[in-house]
């Protein structure tokens, strides 16, 4: 390709002039003007190949004097058009914006008239929940986050449904089904069942209160009385509905909040909990070292692997299986340069995250026993990192292993957490939280899938 060079004046390339070889009108002033330039020469050289010989060896040896190199858009010589240009401290775009870009242009088409307010929302400060620490000491917790007129919204959510059962119950004479409780096939029961973990307490404040909670204080063992995390990444866990000793798999564990809702069950007779970044594994050891007592390290088998091929180092079949995937992570990704997935640098990575998540949730499904359940969850709105992913899975273990797996119905999440989160309506699959500015958690999706053979 062939280059232009423009030769003037003097100085180039960073070196500072000085005062009195400065021109006094400017560098770039039109000849003819009226004042003399002081340039003694000024030139465009148009050079093929080999101008970046030719511009090397006016470095070493220095061009004329008085004459300022500048490079031109000019075309070549060969009437070719000139490729462009950067410098390499040209100033790039932030991630941040790059991510709002990319948001605005899928989700805009995704959402229609949803991404507004949901773009609004992300933009905003996010809402916490306090995981509550069974291993604390509850009482003083409980009485603490209670006092801050926070309240525990799974708890909230039950009772709400109860007595709405019951009142269903006094009205047409016939029993219906409570929250987490098993009940026999009955032909008026059309009431859905309510199945999830038991034992987690999440406390957030009211709707449309954006109050923030403290940090939680260590009591006289240590032990931190809260986590706080997004409340709405609880949801996959509550999904997963672990039943007293089960054997629970966390594939992408780290740092390790839904580890520690998956504890906070107490239904676990053994948990791995699995990550494939070292350093991210130091933070899980530090959420588990600040959260449990020790006599609980023993339930849990903590290990650093790529999750995509987990079946091919382990033969244990697991009963509940977590596949928390790494994603665009959108609420994050619009507010930290560091760490961002939408860095120049990332491209090829962020393009790779659906086949990336595909295999994991694959992986996923091969750990589980037949019989077992799988929940797969992200924090990201896009469609191609959720329902995609689940569908192709579906499809890639019939055809490539002959496993069936059937995507779980997970609707009456809506119902139980209303009050508390604001839900798409339009998955096909699972369940997603939109991030609105009076409940403003998420973007979480979550599936549930069981396998069946
Ligand atoms: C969304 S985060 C998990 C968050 C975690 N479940 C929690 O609740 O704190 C996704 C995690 O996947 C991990 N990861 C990325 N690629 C992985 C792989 N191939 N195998 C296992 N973990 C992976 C990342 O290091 C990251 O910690």
């Amino acid at each position: 390709m062939g280059r232009s060079l423009l030769l003037r004046g003097r100085s180039f390339f960073g070196r500072r002039k000085r005062p009195q070889e400065r021109p006094r009108h400017g560098g770039t002033q039109p000849m003819g003007s009226g004042c003399r330039p002081r340039w003694e020469m000024a030139a465009t050289l148009h050079v093929g190949r080999g101008g970046g010989r030719l511009l090397r060896r006016l470095l070493r040896e220095g061009a004329p004097s008085r004459t300022r190199l500048f490079f031109t858009s000019a075309p070549c010589c060969r009437g070719h058009p000139q490729k462009k240009r950067w410098a390499t401290t040209a100033p790039r775009i932030p991630s941040t914006r790059m991510a709002l870009q990319i948001f605005d242009m899928n989700y805009g088409t995704q959402f229609g008239s949803l991404w507004p307010s949901i773009r609004i929302s992300l933009l905003s400060e996010q809402k916490y929940g306090a995981l509550f620490n069974n291993f604390s000491e509850v009482e003083v917790v409980a009485q603490r986050l209670e006092g801050l007129n926070a309240m525990d919204f799974i708890w909230e959510a039950q009772k709400a449904v109860e007595d709405l059962d019951s009142m269903a119950e006094q009205v047409s004479g016939v029993p219906v089904s409570s929250p987490g409780t098993e009940a026999e096939p009955c032909e008026h029961q059309e009431q859905p069942i309510f199945s999830i973990s038991p034992n987690i307490k999440c406390y957030t404040f009211p709707r449309g209160d954006i109050s923030r909670f403290p940090p939680a204080k260590p009591d006289i063992l240590g032990i931190l009385g809260y986590y706080l995390l997004d409340a709405a990444s609880i949801l996959p866990v509550l999904a997963l509905n672990v039943q007293p000793g089960d054997v629970v798999l966390d594939l992408c564990a780290a740092p390790g909040g839904k580890t520690l809702a998956l504890l906070q069950t107490g239904c676990c007779r053994a948990l791995a909990a699995n990550d494939l970044s070292g350093s991210r594994i130091g933070r899980l050891l530090n959420v588990l070292h600040s959260y449990l007592p020790e006599q609980l390290f023993n339930t849990v088998t903590i290990t650093r692997h790529d999750g995509r091929y987990w079946s091919k180092r382990s033969d244990i079949r697991y009963d509940r299986v977590l596949v928390d995937v790494p994603c665009t992570n959108d609420r994050h990704s619009l507010k930290e340069e560091e760490n961002s997935i939408f860095k120049h640098g990332r491209k090829e990575e962020r393009k790779m995250l659906p086949m990336l998540q595909l295999q994991l949730l694959v992986a996923g499904i091969l750990a589980a026993k037949p019989g077992g359940e799988v929940v797969y969850s992200t924090c990201t709105l896009s469609q191609l990192q959720n329902e995609y992913v689940v569908e192709r899975a579906v499809e890639l273990l019939k055809i490539e292993h002959d496993i069936t797996v059937q995507v779980e119905d997970l609707s009456y999440f809506r119902k139980l957490f209303q009050s508390t989160f604001s839900f798409y309506q339009d998955c096909r699959l699972g369940e997603l939280v939109l991030p609105h500015l009076s409940a403003n958690f998420g973007p979480i999706y979550f599936c549930k899938l069981q396998r069946l053979n």
